[in-house]
């Protein structure tokens, strides 16, 4: 399935995004957080919240602000798309997904890994499975992300291979279990190259402390009951805070392993 993004559009935005992360220290100063992190990635981050309502683009770096917001924008028919593809796959009809979710774009993440002299000795982004529905990643040719074959059973173990993920953490139990959300990770390849990506995290619109979600009523069966009890985002959120971001961050919400 294409994307239907223009190449330059994604290039631009990878630009501007390396752009942004490669400017001296001060004038990046301005963006930076202190987050609570169990490990040091080696990696920078610049996190974007493009909704809900007009984002306000004054606050971010001047440096990416266009490139970035191009770029969003123009997923947004490709997250729809997807949205209906994803929701035929799992047979409850092409507008199932979004009439339940409202599918949004909203989330972006552009990393920069810069290279390091033993790259042996560090991790880009330790293993996770990502908090959303899907995410679309744009990357640059430096490689390094890897994800964890399914080997069928809980509690991990399948092997590492180079390919892009797809699947959200919030999928797997929104399709009760029908779709299997990736591990992933990213692995430092180069002492001489840093690398760029952008994760844009595609969510339900709505995720506030009241707005429960769980397996999707059709799909739960004699034969197949619910795999998940429901939840909210800010519940879900929380127990990844607490429980690190490991295919487990759902496992804690499964019915069965709940009792
Ligand atoms: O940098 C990458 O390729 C992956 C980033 C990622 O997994 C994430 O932002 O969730
Ligand atoms: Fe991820």
């Amino acid at each position: 399935m294409n994307h239907g993004v223009p190449s330059g559009t994604v290039a631009s935005a990878v630009t501007a995004a390396r752009a942004f992360h490669e400017e001296p220290r001060a004038a990046r100063a301005a963006f930076y957080s202190v987050e609570p992190v169990g490990a040091v990635a080696w990696r920078d981050t610049l996190r974007v919240r493009f909704g809900p309502g007009e984002p306000d683009l004054g606050r971010l770096p001047a440096a990416c602000r266009d490139a970035l917001r191009e770029y969003q924008r123009s997923l947004t028919a490709f997250g729809k798309e997807m949205a209906g593809v994803l929701s035929e796959a799992l047979g409850v009809g092409a507008e199932r997904l979004e009439e339940a979710m409202q599918v949004e774009g909203w989330l972006m993440a552009c990393h920069y890994y810069p290279p390091c002299p033993e790259p042996a000795r560090v991790v880009g982004s330790l293993e996770h499975t990502d908090p959303s529905l899907f995410t679309v990643l744009a990357q640059d040719g430096v490689g390094g992300l890897q994800v964890r074959r399914d080997d069928g059973g809980a509690g991990g173990g399948g092997e590492w291979v180079d390919v892009a993920p797809l699947t959200g953490a919030l999928l797997q139990v929104v399709s009760n279990d029908e779709l299997k959300s990736v591990e992933h990770r990213v692995v430092i390849k180069s002492t001489q190259d840093a690398r760029v990506s952008i994760a844009l995290f595609f969510n339900p619109a709505k995720r506030g402390a009241s707005d429960h979600f769980g397996p999707l009523p059709e799909l739960v069966t004699a034969e197949k009951p619910a795999q998940y009890r429901s939840f909210t985002v800010p519940e879900f959120m929380s127990s990844r805070r607490e429980y690190g971001h490991s295919r487990s961050s759902i496992e804690r919400f499964k019915v069965s392993s709940s009792q």
